[in-house]
């Protein structure tokens, strides 16, 4: 520990603050520079990991962190590509092109027979200790371009293997690395008998221990690698190639699970992982993520969370009934009409749902074959029609609470369908649609203050929506003669004020940065005209 006051490095008395953990002071930059090399890099962070009988390894915050600031950046640790994936170049992990006419296959790599870009990936650094390993076992993999299967996007399972393999071949070549992965959460028990590890424990055991001839590793440990990757793997998008792979972040592992966090992350190029504080963390304070997704009611988040990561949560809003006051997950009592039925406990998926108003009863069973129903519902609706996403909600009016989860994925839907569905184009919508898009960005708003507030992509999203819908309002309305030049001016100046958030929110999303620049660009010159 350094003294407080005094430069970490000479110890005269000092004030500049190290930027990243805020706990060491220095004289000057030079100071700072020589510490950092010296191995405060290593040392340089705003958080520690501490343990909890709930949560086990968890990260707390060591000082406060600001909304909106990268508190942690980890380049990856291993990846490859995910359990089924579309044909990809185990050599740079871009997804395969179709091959050009006269060749009517993948390149293969010359030894192994994985499809790969071409010669130059059959050495990269990713590929060569498997390629090795699997030219000596005289393995052949058989992927071929399939035109019907690559127009369709079909995935390939063989893949399934590499990603294990990769971690099971750093015992020998990097034991401490290998050691360092050992260490990560597995829930092997849990999963174990589950219907996908029973497939796994064909597929992969064979693989690893038959054709790759580890036979010295039991049938535990290398499943144990298996379920070390799905308890903390993260899908990882590359910038450059929209290729989604699977990565361990050791650091980013240790983050705990909320249904209301105040963390998210996202990739840069490199594909290093940042994470972001959606919202101010003091001191002290749990950093959370969301390992599932806000918008689903607290049953089907807790299936997810239960079936993926092997825990029941308990946080805040699972335990409430109400969940926090939205209701995400209640329906309307068919027998009083008026009631809201809501679980009698929350924290048992198998509880009685009762109504706050009438004696009337559903089991948890019936609740659950309804949700189960309504997403596949969804799923089937025409997504290019925001009429049949407008019918739903009327179909269901008298079934679904206002906010429940699946009114509020039409709605979410619906935000994006107007102004972008064929026919729907902002400048093609009427005014009475153009108005139901701006309460709905509005209304979804509200409960984004409640379930995934501040720096949430789901935020970003809506103030992206909203503003533009604003915009195409106010003139419209200035048109028509119903606001004054001043109106008009002052209504643009509020889109600016929303767009000016949803680009702090979104400036470290490379997809969305020319949106931003254009929206931003476009508003400017509106603000400009006279
Ligand atoms: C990515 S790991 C996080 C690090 C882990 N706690 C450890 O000690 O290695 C995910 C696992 O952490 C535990 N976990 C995370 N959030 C939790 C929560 N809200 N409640 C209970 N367990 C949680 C679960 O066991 C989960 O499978």
């Amino acid at each position: 520990m350094t003294n407080q006051g005094k430069c970490a490095v000479c110890g005269v008395a000092a004030s500049q603050k190290c930027g990243g953990c805020r706990n060491v002071v220095y004289c000057g930059k030079e100071h700072q520079i020589i510490h950092w090399k010296k191995g405060h890099k290593g040392e340089c962070k705003c958080y520690e990991v501490a343990t909890n009988d709930t949560l086990g390894r968890h990260l707390r915050a060591t000082r406060d962190i600001k909304k909106g600031e990268i508190f942690l950046r980890e380049k990856p640790f291993i990846y490859g590509p995910k359990v089924a994936s579309a044909p990809t170049c185990l050599g740079c992990h871009r997804t395969l092109q179709a091959p050009e006419p006269p060749q009517t296959n993948f390149y293969k790599c010359t030894r192994c027979s994985w499809p790969l870009c071409g010669p130059q990936c059959e050495r990269s650094t990713h590929h060569i200790d498997e390629c090795e390993l699997m030219t000596a076992r005289k393995f052949n993999a058989k992927i071929d371009y399939n035109p019907n299967k690559e127009q369709t996007g079909k995935k390939e399972s063989a893949y399934c293997v590499i990603l294990p393999l990769r971690c099971i071949l750093l015992k020998n070549k990097n034991p401490e690395a290998f050691a360092r992965f050992s260490q990560l959460e597995d829930h092997l028990n849990e999963r174990k008998d589950t219907p996908l590890y029973k497939i796994l424990g064909a597929n992969l055991l064979t693989f690893i221990k038959t054709v790759m001839g580890f036979s010295e590793w039991s049938d535990e440990d290398v499943l144990r690698v298996a379920a070390r990757l799905d308890t903390n793997a993260f899908e990882v998008r590359q910038v450059a190639t929209g290729q989604k792979l699977r990565a361990i972040y050791p650091n980013a592992a240790m983050i705990s699970h909320d249904c209301v966090s105040n963390a998210r992350h996202t990739f840069d190029a490199q594909m290093h992982i940042l994470f972001i504080a959606k919202q101010k963390i003091a001191k002290g304070e749990i950093i959370a993520t969301s390992y599932t997704q806000p918008l689903k009611c607290t049953l089907m988040r807790r299936q997810h969370l239960l079936q993926t990561k092997c825990f029941e949560c308990t946080c805040k809003r699972c335990s409430d009934p109400e969940e926090l006051s939205t209701f995400a997950g209640a329906i309307l009592c068919s027998k009083c009409k008026i009631g809201k039925i809501i679980s009698t406990n929350p924290l048992d998926n198998a509880a009685l749902w009762k109504c706050q108003l009438c004696p009337h009863e559903i089991p948890a069973k019936q609740i659950n074959w309804g949700n189960g129903a309504m997403v596949k519902e969804i799923e089937s609706l025409n997504k290019k029609s925001p009429r049949v996403f407008e019918e739903f909600l009327h179909r269901y009016r008298d079934t679904l609470h206002e906010k429940n989860t699946h009114v509020l994925q039409v709605k979410y839907a619906l935000t994006q369908l107007y102004g972008n569905a064929p026919g729907f184009q902002m400048h093609e919508m009427n005014d009475a649609a153009v108005k139901r898009k701006v309460e709905l960005c509005q209304e979804l708003l509200d409960i984004a203050d409640i379930l995934d507030g501040g720096f949430s992509i789901f935020r970003g999203n809506l103030l992206l929506d909203l503003q533009e819908a604003l915009v195409v309002q106010a003139k419209r309305e200035f048109e028509q003669g119903l606001l004054t030049k001043t109106n008009v001016q002052e209504k643009l100046a509020e889109a600016m004020e929303l767009l000016k958030e949803a680009v702090e929110i979104m400036k470290l999303e490379p997809d969305m940065q020319e949106v931003l620049k254009e929206r931003t660009q476009q508003l400017a010159n509106e603000l400009e005209m006279d």
